[in-house]
């Protein structure tokens, strides 16, 4: 688990598509220029779990389903998505930070029972970086997303989770406050020029290693552009550099 703390920050290629040939294509082309790719509600969805096996032929999967239940749920779903077999399972998952301390307690548990020194790490997500201060006010938080981003991740790693999900934006707060040690894993990363999208808290891939995240969920920059392939290696060049 802890082998997916990198050196130096790193890519993680979002396979954001329902067609698992696709996927697995996408998967097999950037492989040389990416540490992980990441299986989201999209793909999983249309393709089930047994597309988590055949992409980790190419790549560790990081499996983003965003777990938010009562604990006991939680953890049967953590132990489903860890039954290995002979395949390699996810190298990291996903859950929400707002779930709670029980929920991730028993997500780590679970993680460990089913899968021992080979489980996945578990991620907490934090404030979804399509989210503004307004929107995040309108579900009834008041402080901003920095606020609640710091809120959750003092929760989560209490709680037992390896790491968290945030924007570019708050990877600096979160560095000068749990020092060195969480894994932080950073969507919301846009080449400089490329289209926001739905992003809201945005940065470009440079900014936000500087800022000390150690990788970067990097989806439509590299799988809408003609050469996803070169797409990726373009970033891997820039983050080198
Ligand atoms: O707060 C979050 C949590 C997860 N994501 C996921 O990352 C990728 C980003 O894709 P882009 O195409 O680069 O925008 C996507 O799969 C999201 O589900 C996120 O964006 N923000």
């Amino acid at each position: 688990m802890t082998a997916f703390k990198p050196n130096r920050c790193g890519i993680i290629a979002a396979l954001d598509t329902p067609d698992p040939a696709q996927a697995l294509g996408w998967a097999e082309s950037v492989a040389p220029h990416v540490g992980l790719v990441k299986v989201g509600l999209e793909l999983f969805c249309a393709a089930g779990p047994g597309v988590v096996r055949q992409i980790a032929q190419h790549r560790p999967v990081f499996l983003d389903l965003k777990f938010h239940d009562i604990p006991n749920t939680v953890a049967g779903a953590v132990r489903s998505v860890c039954a290995v077999g002979d395949a390699p399972g996810p190298a990291m998952l996903t859950l929400h930070g707002g779930g709670g301390a029980p929920m991730i307690e028993a997500a780590r548990r679970a993680a460990e029972e089913a899968a021992g020194p080979r489980r996945p790490a578990i991620l907490a997500v934090t404030v979804l970086t399509s989210f503004t201060a307004a929107q995040l006010a309108d579900t009834g938080v008041s402080g901003g997303p920095a606020q609640q981003v710091l809120r959750l991740a003092r929760l989560a790693l209490s709680a037992g989770a390896d790491g968290l999900v945030c924007s570019p934006h708050e990877v600096s707060l979160i560095r000068d406050a749990f020092g060195e040690s969480p894994l932080l894993v950073v969507p919301g990363v846009r080449p400089a020029g490329s289209d926001k999208g739905d992003q809201a808290r945005v940065a470009t891939p440079e900014d936000t290693a500087a800022a000390g995240a150690d990788w970067l969920v990097i989806g439509r920059p590299i799988t809408a552009s003609a050469s996803p392939a070169q797409a990726a290696a373009a970033i891997a060049a820039s983050l080198a550099g």
